[in-house]
């Protein structure tokens, strides 16, 4: 790619051998990779090195002190054993670029499980219309009118909470604090608790950590509205997928709308045979032009890392370090 070879221009470019996890820990201890500085970290390297937990980021070379990943979720990469280490490994992701894509994604699924539209998409393809085996679509929601509550009001939660304002929604959300009044853009700020009890439509749009595993679970959906809509393109972690197809079983939700799961590429079982949910396999940034703004994202916090030694946008848990 050109803006990776452009760094020629700065440094000299070396790229891992390696096809598995073991095979790069012992790269990693070669003469090729020890002095490397900064780290590309490209979202398909998971599949050959496995998580950046504490023994991969252990073994990386001692010379590393940079490490740009593509992707605003980095929740691959174990970032306090990355601030650990003497010197740190620094750690960038690519907020912003990937703020549209998502949200549109979010919105053709709020569209798609409010509306039933999977039911009617998988009954006309299989030659039946609106169903068959005296089985018909039930009658779907409009959006006007509906309050979507934002769980995680970052740079995708806002973009959505504007798309959703054409669509007649009103939006509330929860985050840590509450956002500035410009930020914020009108959205009014409620407690977890009233979130989960006021949503028509709830959307999951916060980081996966440890703080945030199965912030939604059974006694979560127990707060909620009986027919609540779920939407989630963060992670699937964040919520409990069992609880989540017990939910839709009882009535509790009505449908949800999904890009991630618990354990991709698998699905719940479950949710792949319920013809009404809106189910798509982590599509969330997949266009040409977004895919490309994320990767020059990336590769310009190297070149600012390796000319003025900062990122271009290091994770929170980085930004003072
Ligand atoms: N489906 C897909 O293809 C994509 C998924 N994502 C996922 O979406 C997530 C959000 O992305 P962005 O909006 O760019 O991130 P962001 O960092 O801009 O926003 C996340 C928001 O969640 C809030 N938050 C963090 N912990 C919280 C908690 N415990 N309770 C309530 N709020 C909390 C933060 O304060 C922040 O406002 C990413 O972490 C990533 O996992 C991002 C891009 C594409
Ligand atoms: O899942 C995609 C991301 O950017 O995070």
């Amino acid at each position: 790619m050109k803006t990776w070879e452009g760094l020629s221009d700065i440094a000299e470019l070396v790229e891992p051998q390696s096809t598995n996890r073991d095979d790069f820990i012992q790269e990693c201890t070669t003469y090729r990779l020890n002095g490397v500085v900064a780290v590309y970290r490209t979202a398909a390297s998971v599949s050959v090195t496995g998580l950046w937990d504490e023994e991969l980021v252990n073994a990386l070379p001692k010379s590393l002190k940079f490490c740009s990943s593509v992707g605003a979720g980095y929740d691959q990469i174990d970032v306090h054993a990355c601030s650990a280490r003497d010197p740190p490994i620094k750690v960038s992701n690519t907020p912003t670029a990937v703020d549209d894509a998502t949200a549109d994604t979010a919105m053709f699924l709020i569209l798609g499980a409010l509306r039933g539209f999977s039911y009617g998409i998988s009954a006309l393809r299989k030659g039946q219309w609106r169903g068959g085996n005296g089985e018909v679509a039930p009658l779907g929601h409009d959006p006007e009118g509906k309050t979507i509550g934002v769980l995680g009001m970052g740079g995708i939660g806002r973009n959505m909470k504007k798309k959703c304002e054409a669509f007649g929604m009103k939006t509330i959300y929860h985050n840590r604090n509450p956002l500035s009044e410009e930020l914020a853009g009108g959205a009014k700020y409620v407690s977890f608790d009233e979130l989960l009890a006021q949503s028509d439509v709830l959307s999951l749009n916060l980081p996966l950590n440890k703080k945030t595993r199965h912030i939604i679970s059974t006694a979560e959906f127990n707060n909620m509205k009986t027919g609540v809509v779920i939407i989630n393109t963060a992670r699937g972690a964040v919520m409990d997928e069992d609880a989540l197809v017990k939910a839709l079983e009882s009535g509790k939700v009505w449908s949800c709308g999904l890009d991630v799961y618990e354990d991709e590429p698998q699905i719940h079982p479950e949710l792949v045979k319920n013809p009404h949910v809106m189910l798509l396999p982590h599509m969330g940034t997949y266009t040409i032009e977004t895919m490309t703004a994320m990767e020059e994202w990336c590769i310009s916090n190297v070149r600012s890392a390796l000319e003025t030694g900062k990122l271009r946008s290091p994770v929170p848990e980085h930004v003072n370090l």
